[in-house]
């Protein structure tokens, strides 16, 4: 039985991994602050940043989010691993460049997406809505928008010389769904408004644990690692991975910082789940100070990734070409 958190640790995926908390601050306590500075995770409370969606339930979202199409995602398990379509390479016959979307998309109406959680059952394909606010949402919905503590985040981006605010991405997931382990390129506040989602994260110096695939993949910014049942004979670095995680509940907001990895999930036998993230570009880098940062090389990994595929056009011969790069050489 869920103790007064709301939820308890068998609604929680088992993983081998070693795990601690992140800290838990009010929104009034300084500290939060000297997080985002650090670009260190931190859950921030009573922030009230969606507390104008608390009302968001599924008859709610039916009856006003109007007529137009959402985003939504199936999968024929409980992951929902991204990919990038404009990265699949075009059919070939060579099997090595094959790649198989884990996942499908489909553009739906709201009514539509609700009807198919309603009437899921176990063992079913799995419904994700991935999808930003179009200008198609009702007149409630656009007034529960403006009413997010826009001044609050609006005084982080500023102090924290954040980028500008590129998108916010309505998400609503099944019990159970699971995002799997990857990274972003924008800082996030992700703020959960109805459910619980336990969140895990991982800091950008550990990028040799994840293995991501090549920038050229689809999966671009995504472990290779199945946290569920990892190959430690191709990926043996995962056993050194030291993960912080929390559980985020309503008016919760996560700051997950800019490369750091993350898994989320939706906990099991927790009901639907409901968040809204605020993805912003980075902030100027300004003055190069050495040593670089961690993040700092995981753009240039990408960066040389990236020129060696212009140079090479052949995504087959970069491998060959790094390790000629570097075996016997760099190692
Ligand atoms: C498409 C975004 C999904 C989200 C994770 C989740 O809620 O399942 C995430 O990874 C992020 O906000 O960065
Ligand atoms: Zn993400």
């Amino acid at each position: 039985m869920a103790d007064k958190k709301g939820w308890d640790q068998s609604q929680l995926r088992k993983y081998d991994i070693q795990l601690e908390e992140i800290p838990r601050l009010s929104v009034k306590d300084p500290r939060v602050d000297e997080y985002i500075a650090e670009n260190k995770p931190v859950v921030i409370t009573d922030s009230e940043l969606v507390a104008s969606a608390e009302k968001w339930d599924l008859e709610y979202l039916e009856q006003n989010m109007g007529n137009g199409d959402f985003s939504v995602f199936m999968s024929r398990n409980h992951k929902f691993k991204y990919f990038d379509d404009k990265k699949i390479p075009p059919a070939s016959g060579d099997s090595r460049l094959e790649f198989t979307p884990p996942t499908r998309r489909v553009e739906m109406k709201l009514p539509e997406f609700t009807r198919r959680l309603r009437q899921w059952k176990r063992g079913e394909e799995r419904w994700h809505l991935k999808s930003s606010f179009n200008n198609t949402v009702g007149p409630a919905i656009v007034q529960d928008f403006l009413k997010f503590r826009w001044d609050w985040i609006n005084s982080k981006q500023k102090m924290h010389s954040w980028g500008p605010l590129t998108s916010n991405l309505l998400l609503i997931a099944m019990e159970g769904n699971v995002t799997p382990c990857h990274y972003d390129e924008q800082q996030n506040f992700f703020a959960e408004v109805r459910g619980y989602k336990r969140c895990i994260l991982f800091p950008p110096e550990q990028f040799e644990c994840f293995y991501p695939h090549p920038v050229y993949h689809p999966h671009d910014r995504q472990s290779q690692v199945d946290f569920e049942r990892p190959d430690y004979s191709r990926f043996p670095k995962f056993r050194e991975a030291r993960g912080q995680e929390a559980v985020v509940g309503p008016g919760d907001v996560l700051y997950i910082p800019i490369y750091w990895w993350h898994h989320i999930e939706s906990i099991m036998r927790g009901g639907y789940t409901v968040s809204v993230n605020f993805w912003y570009k980075a902030g100027p880098t300004g003055q190069i100070v050495y040593p670089l940062k961690d993040h700092q090389k995981v753009a240039i990994m990408r960066n040389v990734e990236k020129m060696l595929l212009e140079a090479l056009q052949d995504p087959q011969e970069v491998g060959p070409l790094l390790r000629a790069l570097v075996l016997g050489r760099y190692t």
